[in-house]
Parts: C-alpha cells; sequence; structure tokens
C-alpha cells in the first residue's frame, strides 16, 4: 500500500483581506518526486511555508508522515527542506549545518564528523550561495533527489523548470490563484501539456470539429497508450477545458453536470462521484496513482491504494467530510 508521507487538508491562508490559499488539499505519496507547478504568486512558497512551519495556516492541517505540523512538535524530526534562495547566503556550509545542528539539538562534534564523512565536505569552506548556483552541484542534486527517492524517500519540488520536472517527476500538483488544479501522474501532465498546445494551434473551427478526437486521444494517453510527446509547453490557457474533457466524456453531460453543481442537485453530484471513481480506477490500474484530485471539485482528493496486491479505491470528500 502506498504510503501518503505528506498532506495538505483543506488549508486556507489569509494575509487580512487576502485569500492566498483557498481550501487546498493534496497529497504525496511514498517513495515519489512530486513537482509542484504554478504561475507566479499561485502559493507555493506559502504552502511549502506550512509545510516546514514557518507560516501557520489560518484553517486546515498539513501532515508530515502522518503527524500534525501545526500540533506535533517532532513532525520535522525526518524532513530536510532546501529553499530555492538560499536563507542564509554568506554562511559557509560548514557554519550553516552545525547551526541547523545547534537548533536540532545535534552536538557539533556529530555534525563535523557526519560532514567529513558526506561528499559535502569538499564545499566545507564555500558559501552556500556558490553552491546553488554551480551547475555540478545542482546536478548532484538531481542525483542525490532520485537517491533518497530510490531509497523510499520522498520529495516535494517546487519549481517553474519544466525540464528539471521531465527529469525528475513522478507526479504534478498545479496550483493557480491558491486553489488546486490538479494532481497527475507526469506521464498524464505531459499528455495534456501535448493535447493544450494542439488544440491551441488550431482554429476554432477545427477545434470543434476535433475536440472529440483529441479528447480520445488524451485519455488514450492519459490511461496508458503509448503516444509520443516531443514538446512540452506551459502557459497553456485551455488547461482546465481538458481537464473538463478529461472529466467528463461530452458537452452534452458537461452542461449536465455544471447545471446539476449550480442547483445544488444531489443526483447530480452522486453521477459526478461515480464517473471519477471509474477514471479513477483505471488511472490507478494503468499507473499506481495514489492521490488524485479532480477540476471541478478541487475540494475533494482521491486515495487509491493497493491491499494484498489488489487495487481498491478510496477517497474522502472533503467538502462533506465524508469517506467512501
Ligand atoms: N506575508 C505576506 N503578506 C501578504 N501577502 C503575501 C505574504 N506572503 C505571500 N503573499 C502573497 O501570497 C501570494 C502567494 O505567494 P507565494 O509566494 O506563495 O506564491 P508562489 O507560487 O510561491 O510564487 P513564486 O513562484 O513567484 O514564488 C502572492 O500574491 C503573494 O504576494
Amino acid at each position: 500500500m502506498s504510503e501518503k508521507v505528506i498532506e495538505i487538508k483543506q488549508v486556507s491562508k489569509r494575509y487580512g483581506d487576502k485569500t492566498v490559499l483557498n481550501n487546498v488539499s493534496f497529497a504525496v505519496r511514498k517513495g515519489t518526486i512530486h513537482g509542484f507547478i504554478g504561475p507566479n504568486g499561485a502559493g507555493k512558497t506559502t504552502t511549502l511555508s506550512i509545510l516546514t512551519r514557518l507560516v501557520l495556516p489560518t484553517y486546515g492541517e498539513a501532515y508530515i508522515e502522518s503527524k500534525s505540523v501545526n500540533h506535533d512538535p517532532r513532525f520535522n524530526e525526518r524532513l530536510g527542506f532546501i529553499p530555492a534562495e538560499p536563507k542564509f547566503p554568506n554562511l559557509t556550509v560548514e557554519k550553516y549545518l552545525l547551526d541547523v545542528g545547534y537548533l536540532r539539538d545535534i552536538p557539533s562534534e556529530v555534525v563535523l564528523r557526519k560532514l567529513a564523512g558526506s561528499p559535502l565536505s569538499q564545499f566545507r569552506s564555500q558559501n552556500c550561495h556558490s553552491l546553488s548556483t554551480d551547475p555540478s552541484f545542482r546536478q548532484d542534486l538531481f542525483n542525490n533527489l532520485k537517491n533518497i527517492r530510490d531509497k523510499g524517500g520522498t520529495i516535494l519540488m517546487s519549481t517553474h523548470i519544466l525540464s528539471d520536472l521531465q527529469k525528475l517527476a513522478d507526479d504534478i500538483t498545479m496550483i493557480r490563484r491558491g486553489r488546486i488544479v490538479y494532481t497527475v501522474p507526469f506521464v498524464a501532465y505531459k499528455a495534456l501539456m501535448k493535447f493544450a498546445t494542439d488544440q491551441e494551434q488550431r482554429t476554432a473551427e477545427e477545434r470543434r470539429e476535433s475536440e472529440e478526437e483529441s479528447f480520445q486521444k488524451a485519455v488514450g494517453v492519459f490511461f496508458g497508450n503509448e503516444i509520443d510527446v516531443p514538446n512540452i509547453t506551459s502557459g497553456v490557457k485551455s488547461k482546465v477545458k481538458i481537464m473538463e474533457l478529461l472529466h467528463l466524456k461530452n458537452r452534452e453531460d458537461l452542461r449536465k453536470e455544471k447545471k446539476n453543481r449550480e442547483e445544488g442537485n444531489s443526483e447530480g453530484r452522486g453521477k459526478e462521484m461515480g464517473t471519477m471513481k471509474k477514471m479513477g480506477k483505471q488511472a490507478f490500474d494503468s499507473f499506481n496513482v495514489v492521490g488524485f484530485s479532480f477540476p471541478f471539485t478541487a475540494n475533494n482528493v482521491f486515495f487509491f491504494q493497493q491491499t494484498n496486491g489488489e487495487p481498491t479505491f478510496s477517497g474522502q470528500d472533503y467538502t462533506q467530510g465524508k469517506t467512501f
């Protein structure tokens, strides 16, 4: 059974009147590198700051290995954090590690002994800033991240750099304007990008004609068929649209679902859940997906668990507080 090592549950963060995270929920499964992407100001840094308890959420909870970040002082026992910009750029590596050791009650002689036996010792008197900009260190870092992952460690990585994701990511969570748009396996993300790019390049007329065909293609990739994806681009306008298509098979269904949601029709909601369960099951079979969230219901997170080799589906409807 895949374990959820990092979990964000219904987290909101407000600064005065400004809501920067709005009911954010997603999970990172054990032994994966999880890319966390989104435009500038979407809320990535705020989310990571909540996971490291540098910032407290206004509502909701974050968990690391099932320990509440807000309430369990041991939440960060096994947590490492690499900020994009060094917080203390002028400290040497050695001084930085000694300071971190001090904060965590690790005696300085232990820190120095560990450092002497680590590949990092060659950088001990360089300052932290020079390390993060050194291309060889970057490659080392990537290799280390992969090693950590391969030994069962779990990594959540916020980045704008798609080539980094290409090299590293197993799953992707997209956040926009403080809301989670989706969590998908990386292979599905690539398919979405390809699909969206193709759509953008077509005229409106062609788009109408080929929508169904393109959808079938995207779903094919999404659910496991091999399709070559040469280019990945970002900033795609129709991403939400694609997710709508992935979620519901045709426009008629989509219209009905929208109407049902607007009218708060519970029957419609049940149907929506049924569709998601079915699609989620397929996704699980193809990709061994653990966490999945769908666009219309960004408040809901669905988890897939494997028991005795048999995939089973379970989920949590956070808006209703129901488990099924
Ligand atoms: N202390 C604060 N007070 C008020 N607003 C804040 C504060 N910290 C962050 N914000 C706002 O919260 C929003 C989310 O910021 P955040 O840094 O989390 O985004 P991000 O996705 O990490 O962006 P980037 O990719 O540019 O780093 C932004 O609009 C930002 O201006």
